[in-house]
């Protein structure tokens, strides 16, 4: 057995055998590292191509156009519509898009095209009356793909490439168009860097773009390779090395397969490119292009302006399904169903405190714990933020009750009825929805189905004989039975619990009190939440009126049901 190999491994292949490191970049004095991102990059949607190339079943008409509709607008002014030569379908769409798409003026449709002189001519076809089109043409120019694919040298690769370029050029003077280009070294991450500079900087030679009309230079990492750090290396590599930088838009066109294209496009930016190819939600090839939106709302919340309209994601999600018939999983960020939603205590606990000090601050600025986003700016609500199972606590159904109902459990009270919660979210092992915590809460402490005692009504006086006592008359009914009972304190709350010590033969006190209105408006209700102790220890009763001394004295009463069932 060989030294490297974990004692317990099965059945896979030695690792060192089968595959070989990725080589760095030699680039000790590489500056990308110091950079942040401070703007929006261009952006160009793939969807419609790279996406589409990657479908069980590719888009038709409808499909396309639904997306295309979706992607305008979102605000992409660069879509790669298609592959025009390479099916009727995306030939038609093409037309579709020119003759019938109400494209504005500031959008370039982009197609893609092989370096073949008959598909480039198709794609002229596809492309007339188009306004400042981009036509997009590519060889794969790794080490890999000349070996095994095209059985060229470089100098074999690079005729295939500047071949296309003249004939490109040609034709595009000829139709007397205003065309832009762009050219993708196909592969580039698995292309020498040497090799890559001489083949793009041969490509603009032919093309010779300018200030005005700039060439896009697309550096795709048409398959994942390495970590993040070696490919914004090679950006910043052919960043400092391509000839005529400044006629030059340098473009990311990452993949996913090692699952970091969103990293590996923030190190490329960092590295100087000035564009991103892209998918909606990371559709594309095997593990798909780098997700836009995600990169988009990555950048929103540094505080950066995305330049991209993402603020109705369930839309952007609707039509992402709808086109490419595939779901978005629960946890992809921002739009994934859970990806606003804690479950656990602690997190619960956080949430909760941070949306209270938001509400009072009443400040822009964005600062809860565990929501690096407001999920408002995105077009979701708070409803799911917090969803209550064996993993919540107090502040989880704390926030429930005051998001939904407008109850404001005072803290005591929350650690008693999460006791009770929990029970249940034990019991039943699964999640306890809004509804079913509220009625909880009402049955247990408010409506009380079962219970001995009921509040009828009360008057006070004052104590003849004791100054600043006051004399309590009470109504109540014992299992449906009307009693009268009386008690004194210093107010109805302090002389009605006399009252019923009295009456029940069991003394009780209040220890805490607090209350609250529950709606907006002159009839409000309020809600009374009184602690009481008793012999056994301390709970809490709570009542519901709008009249707020008649809310306290059921307080009171379902307090004294409570103590009841505790004592059996
Ligand atoms: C990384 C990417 O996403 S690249 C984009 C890939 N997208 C697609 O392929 C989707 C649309 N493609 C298609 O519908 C088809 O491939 C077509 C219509 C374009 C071409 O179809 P066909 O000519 O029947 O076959 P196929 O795709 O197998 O052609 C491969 C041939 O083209 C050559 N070739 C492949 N890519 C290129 C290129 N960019 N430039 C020049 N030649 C190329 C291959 O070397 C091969 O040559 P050979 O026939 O001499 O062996
Ligand atoms: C056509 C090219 C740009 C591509 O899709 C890739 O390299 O992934
Ligand atoms: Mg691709």
């Amino acid at each position: 057995m060989t030294a490297n190999i974990h004692p317990r491994r099965q059945g896979m292949p030695e690792a060192a055998i089968k595959y070989q490191p990725y080589p760095q970049v030699n680039l000790p004095d590489r500056t990308w590292p110091g950079k942040t991102i401070a703007k929006a990059p261009i952006w160009c949607s793939v969807d419609l191509r790279d996406g589409n190339q990657s479908l069980v079943n590719p888009m038709g008409h409808d499909r396309k156009a639904r997306m295309f509709r979706l992607l305008l607008d979102m605000g992409f002014k660069e879509i790669e519509i298609g592959f025009p030569s390479a099916s009727q379908t995306d030939f038609d769409f093409a037309r579709w898009c020119i003759e019938e798409g109400d494209v504005p003026e500031d959008v370039s449709l982009q197609v893609l095209v092989q370096c073949r002189p008959e598909l480039i001519t198709r794609t002229f076809e596809a492309l007339e009356g188009a306004h400042k089109p981009i036509i997009h043409f590519y060889n794969s120019t790794s080490e890999l793909q000349r070996r095994v694919v095209f059985g060229k040298d470089v100098a074999g690769i690079k005729q295939i490439a500047t071949d296309a370029a003249r004939m490109i050029m040609d034709m595009a003077a000829k139709a007397g168009g205003d065309y832009r280009f762009e050219y993708s070294p196909e592969s580039f991450t698995g292309t020498e860097l040497e090799v890559a500079l001489e083949i793009c900087n041969a490509v603009a030679e032919i093309v010779k773009p300018t200030a005005e009309n700039k060439l896009i230079l697309n550096l795709p990492s048409t398959v994942e390779m390495a970590t993040p750090n070696v490919y914004a290396d090679q950006i910043e590599w052919m960043c400092r090395n391509l000839d005529n930088r400044e006629s030059l838009i340098v473009s990311l066109h990452p993949h996913n397969d090692r699952g970091t294209g969103i990293a590996a496009t923030e190190l490329g930016l960092m590295a100087g490119a000035d564009r991103v190819e892209g998918t909606l939600f990371g559709n594309g090839e095997r593990t798909g292009n780098v997700d836009i939106v995600t990169l988009a709302l990555n950048m929103y919340t540094q505080g950066v302006d995305p330049m991209l309209d993402c603020s109705d994601i369930e839309r952007i999600k609707a039509v992402y399904e709808y086109s490419n018939e595939m779901t978005i999983p629960e946890r992809h960020p921002y739009v994934g169903e859970l990806v606003y939603t804690a479950f656990s205590g602690s997190h619960q606990d956080a949430i909760n405190k941070g949306m209270k000090a938001i509400r009072t601050a009443n400040k822009p600025l964005w600062e809860v714990p565990y929501l690096p986003i407001d999920p408002r700016d995105v077009g979701r609500s708070y409803e799911a933020i917090i969803r209550i199972n064996s993993q919540s606590g107090k502040g989880g159904i704390a926030y429930i009750l005051q998001q939904d109902y407008g109850i404001n459990l005072p803290r005591n009270l929350q650690v008693e009825f999460r006791e009770d919660i929990q029970r249940i979210t034990d019991e039943e092992g699964v999640e306890l929805p809004s509804k079913r915590i509220h009625a909880r809460f009402m049955e247990r402490y408010v409506t009380q189905p079962g219970t001995r005692l009921r509040f009828v009504d009360h008057h006070t006086y004052p104590d003849p004989e004791r100054k600043g006592v006051r004399i309590v008359a009470a109504e109540i009914t014992d299992g449906g039975e009307v009693k009268r009972i009386e008690g004194t304190g210093t107010g109805p709350i302090d002389g009605f619990i006399n009252a019923l010590s009295i009456y029940l033969g069991v003394p009780m006190s209040v220890v805490d009190y607090s209350e609250h209105s529950l709606q907006q408006g002159s009839n409000a209700a309020a809600i009374a939440y009184v602690e009481v102790e008793h012999p056994g220890g301390k709970l809490f009763g709570v009542g519901i009126n709008t009249n707020i001394v008649t809310a306290s004295l059921e307080a009171i009463v379902s307090a004294a049901n409570r103590v009841l069932e505790a004592r059996g």
